[in-house]
């Protein structure tokens, strides 16, 4: 694997010397100056055009960005990874999620040995199950169809099949889905409120299956079920287990009949394609589970055979690196115009921050520059209406992708009209802004005095020249899905390269776990707790003297 400071190499010197003179170019001026710059600066991938022309790069730019990568060895480092090396130095582990979707079947070495007949027999597993509990043909104790199945799980084992489940919310079968992920007990018993456990299925899913959140759900979870009269030997008709850890799941009691398995060689985030998916398969049935899988594959292969200057993942990577090292935006925004994708954004946090969001090198260096963004995003039209303001007229620079699909699953009237009318208008305005004078002009229409002209002008001015990328899809299936998130993930390794850090580990969560595993004995009793700095001390007794 490559182990490059980038800041060493000739083109992040070339962009750093020039950037004021680069960061200086407006936008309306390259388009006016090039007829071309929407046909040369995006591209197409199946049914998803990516357009990244309302950037702020020229030709120039986007040359030594890709030079940037190139000096990195990024390409090296791509090998690296679908090869099997241990690319996850920490961990000791290889990254290979992408073997879960590898439909070529090609061989997928770890250590030597070929993982895709295990990966195909879970597959296989998965379908068999998925088939027999939306056929009906699966009973549970009383001899009922299920209807509902409960997934508890929490980060990796909770977002994406929260994400895919309601993205492809129109592809659903008759099984109703619940997600269950906070240690907050209101979690749990909302969702099992009106649950008949007759007709409920629970699917334990944690990789490490320690995680105390869902472990102490699942244990819940068991006893509501035991409560109403099932004996422990019901207990392998209405639970499952998708975990690395078979021990554990057989010291809780799920049959590891019952149990899905998946491999260390899975980082959480990445595991929605593995046996973590069995929720999704449930949801939207295993044919759509495996279109998603293909799309994914899809976008591997677009990944590894594709040069940098048309590589998606690579210059989406690369014009991020440019504003997050070089404009200093903290902050991405990613945007759906699309209702079913609500939690997308929400699942890139996890993907993109649990990933990149170090301040280590390869070395065990400090590092001394920027890297992972904060990501965060609502859907459209409704961010419009919250956050717009601060995007359009703040003193931050916040990148946004923008995405929306050209068919709506819900064509009614003219809502999607309406909704795609603001998709295109709000690049387009964060792009062009609104020039002093022609603020003047319509306040002069509108039949404001000159006063009030002089008072109102400064506040609607609009500075655009506000980078976005535009991503339209044909519609959102399980197919565009599936290269959509792979597209977000190869961004998120590339990313990790160049900034020469570790990007699928986690060492960042262990501290404040560790330190609840030490709190929660002091809140047992009534005693009060004095082992700690006067804030801590001070939280924990007011909280004991109030419950
Ligand atoms: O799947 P599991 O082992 O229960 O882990 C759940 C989540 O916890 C973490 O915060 C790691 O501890 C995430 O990386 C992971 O997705």
């Amino acid at each position: 694997m490559p182990n490059i400071d980038f800041t060493t190499t000739n083109a992040y010197k070339y962009l750093t010397d020039h950037f004021i003179d680069i960061a200086a170019i407006d936008l309306k001026a390259l388009f006016k100056s090039d007829n071309e710059r929407f046909t040369k600066f995006s591209t197409r991938f199946e049914d998803i055009l990516v357009d990244y022309s309302k950037n702020r790069v020229t030709d120039e730019t986007v040359a030594l960005l890709i030079q940037l990568a190139r000096e990195c060895r990024l390409k090296d480092a791509v090998g690296a990874m679908f090869s099997g090396e241990k690319i996850n130095v920490t961990e000791g582990r290889q990254v290979l999620h992408t073997a879960l979707r590898n439909q070529s079947n090609t061989p997928v070495l770890a250590d030597g040995k070929d993982v895709m007949p295990e990966v195909n027999a879970v597959l296989q597993q998965m379908k068999t199950f998925s088939e027999a509990v939306i056929s009906g043909e699966w009973k549970g104790f009383t001899g009922k169809q299920i209807t509902d199945v409960v997934n508890i799980g929490i980060g990796g084992s909770d977002l994406g099949p929260v994400m895919v489940t309601e993205a492809l919310k129109p592809y659903k079968t008759r099984l109703n889905l619940h997600f269950v992920s906070n240690v907050d007990g209101t979690h749990i018993a909302e969702t099992l409120k009106g649950l008949d456990p007759e007709t409920t299925m629970f699917l334990i899913a944690s990789k490490t299956f320690t995680t105390q959140e869902t472990m102490a759900n699942a244990h819940s979870a068991r006893d509501w079920f035991l409560a109403a009269g099932a004996k422990e030997a019901d207990v392998a008709k209405h639970f499952a287990a998708l975990s690395t850890n078979s021990k554990a799941v057989e010291a809780f009691g799920i049959d590891t009949a019952n149990m899905f398995v998946f491999w260390d060689w899975v980082g959480g985030r990445y595991s929605l394609w593995s046996a973590i998916g069995l929720s999704i398969a449930l949801s939207i049935g295993f044919d759509n589970f495996e279109e998603l899988l293909s799309g994914a594959h899809a976008m591997d292969n677009h990944f590894r055979a594709t040069e940098f200057e048309q590589n998606i993942p690579v210059i989406l990577a690369l014009l991020g690196i440019w504003y997050n090292n070089f404009f200093e935006a903290e902050t991405e925004a990613i945007l759906p115009y699309d209702q079913y994708m609500h939690r997308f954004a929400a699942y890139f946090q996890q993907g993109d921050m649990e990933s990149n969001g170090k301040s280590t090198d390869r070395n065990g260096k400090a590092i001394e520059y920027q890297t992972g963004p904060i990501i965060w995003g609502e859907p459209g039209t409704n961010g419009q209406h919250a956050f717009y303001q601060l995007i359009h007229q703040g003193t931050k620079l916040i990148p946004c992708d923008f995405i929306a699909p050209a068919q709506s699953h819900n064509p009614l009237g003219e809502h999607h009209q309406m909704l795609l009318s603001n998709f295109f208008a709000q690049t387009e305005a964060l792009m062009n802004g609104k020039t002093y004078d022609v603020v003047v002009e319509e306040l002069k229409a509108a039949g404001k005095s000159e006063a009030e002209i002089e008072q109102l002008a400064p506040f609607k001015v609009f500075e655009g020249n506000r980078p976005t990328n535009s991503i339209l899809v044909k519609k959102i299936t399980p197919r565009s899905l599936g290269s959509l998130i792979a597209m977000y993930e190869h961004k998120i390794f590339v990313q990790g390269i160049i900034w020469n850090i570790y990007s699928f580990d986690q060492w960042g969560v262990e501290l404040g776990k560790q330190l609840a595993g030490k709190i929660l004995p002091e809140l047992k009793g009534d005693e009060e707790v004095s082992s700690h700095d006067a804030s801590t001390n001070g939280l924990i007794n007011a909280y004991k003297g109030w419950r």
